[in-house]
């Protein structure tokens, strides 16, 4: 088959989502010369016009191509765009349409994307709960929402507990994140893991004192202490810190994912289908780590499309530790997008075995809630934080 026309939509409804990205969708639909027709997704937070014009730029390079040869079609995308490796962009627009010949190539054979890769290695994939604390501020409204959590089923759950704190956290802001933390492990009790999520936006010094605070609750993990790039910061942290590190979610190559593993920077990688190169790449560096004997936990924070074809990959991998989840705090219409086809039972999700990604997508609520992507509006509290989140109590 050949891939004959590739199309963006941006999907947005007047529904709030958990955060700001969480209201919006990216999603790529790609039609082939057969008339056959499948679905990937892309990342939207504050880059929803650039992503979506990277998506029709992208698409130059893979119009009339095999939709079979999803390696080669990767490598062509990788040898016309010089700059790739540097562009998180390009990388999403990728992705998705990598994701989306997948779809195809499963649709075509009849098999979900699992039985491609080697078929399951589980037929439920364990999840960790997000989403779940929107406009929580207090330790009492934390440790009331956290308790709703284990009462959907769910084993564990992560939250970002450092208020409006960036770069530097004072002795004000580490109390108020070790009372957030305190709170919940108090009342998820012992069994239930807790995961950290600092958004990678502190300086090592300050991460490492939080570490010291946090230890004591023993989080599973904590997620990007530092920001992204800090490879100095990571190696510092690593040296003072007795907790695992988490991150991956911004990575957008194999290649770049070496150079955390290859140092001992990172404990749990959380590679993301949508940014580092669909499933194509993702695999690859699900292998990689495996190699450094690293757990996975792919970053999964966008829409129901990402969620299924993670949901797939995760299935398939050896060292998958978690998978992250966001789908009962979706609005209520990216749920309706695949029929619900992906519900989470006492914190785990039955592998689908519909072909390629798993799921149907709705074309009507496509059609409903397609919008022009509009540049966003900044303000003050960041759009990667979880809506409501971002103060002191
Ligand atoms: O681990 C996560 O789920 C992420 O850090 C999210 O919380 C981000 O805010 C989102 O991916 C927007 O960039
Ligand atoms: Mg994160």
């Amino acid at each position: 088959m050949k891939i004959q026309e590739i199309t963006p939509f941006v999907l947005s409804s007047k529904e709030r989502g958990s955060a700001t990205w969480a209201s919006t969708m990216i999603v790529v639909k790609v039609t082939t010369s057969d008339g056959m027709i499948g679905y990937g997704e892309a990342v939207p937070t504050l880059r929803v016009k650039p992503v979506f014009s990277a998506i029709q730029q992208v698409s130059k390079g893979y119009l009339g191509k095999e939709v079979e040869r999803v390696e080669r079609n990767y490598h062509e995308w990788y040898k016309q765009d010089f700059y790739l490796s540097r562009s998180f962009e390009s990388a999403t627009a990728t992705s998705a349409i990598d994701i989306a010949l997948w779809d195809l190539v499963g649709k075509e054979l009849g098999a979900p994307i699992h039985r491609l890769l080697g078929g399951k290695f589980r037929d439920h994939v364990p999840v960790y709960a997000n989403g779940w604390y929107k406009d929580c501020v207090t330790p009492e409204d934390f440790a009331r929402e956290a308790k709703n959590v284990v009462k959907r089923g769910y084993r564990a759950m992560k939250f970002d507990p450092f208020g409006p704190y960036y770069d530097w956290i004072d002795e004000h802001g580490l109390r108020q994140a070790e009372e957030r933390v305190k709170a919940v492990r108090e009342a998820v009790g012992e069994e239930v893991e807790i995961l950290i999520e600092h958004h990678g936006r502190f300086n090592a010094n300050s991460a490492i004192e939080i570490a010291k605070r946090l230890e004591k609750y023993r989080p599973l993990f904590a997620e990007e202490p530092v920001h992204h790039e800090d490879l100095e910061g990571y190696r510092k942290y690593k040296r003072h810190s007795n907790l695992r590190v988490a991150m991956g979610e911004r990575l957008v190559s194999l290649k770049e994912t070496l150079v955390y593993l290859r140092e001992g920077l990172v404990d749990i990688l959380q590679p993301d289908l949508t940014n580092i190169g669909g499933v194509t790449v993702a695999r690859k560096v699900a292998s990689l780590a495996e190699a450094f004997d690293v757990e996975v936990a792919f970053h999964n924070a966008f829409g129901s499309i990402q969620n299924a074809v993670s949901i797939q990959l995760a299935s398939v991998i050896p060292n998958l530790l978690l998978l992250e989840n966001f789908y009962d705090w979706f609005p209520q219409w990216k749920r309706d997008l695949v029929n619900n086809g992906t519900p989470v039972e006492m914190g785990r999700v039955k592998v689908p075995d519909r072909p390629g990604i798993g799921v149907e997508v709705n074309e009507r609520i496509l059609e409903e809630l397609k919008t022009d992507p509009v540049a966003l509006e900044v303000v003050e509290e960041p759009v990667w934080v979880v809506g409501g989140t971002w103060k002191n109590y």
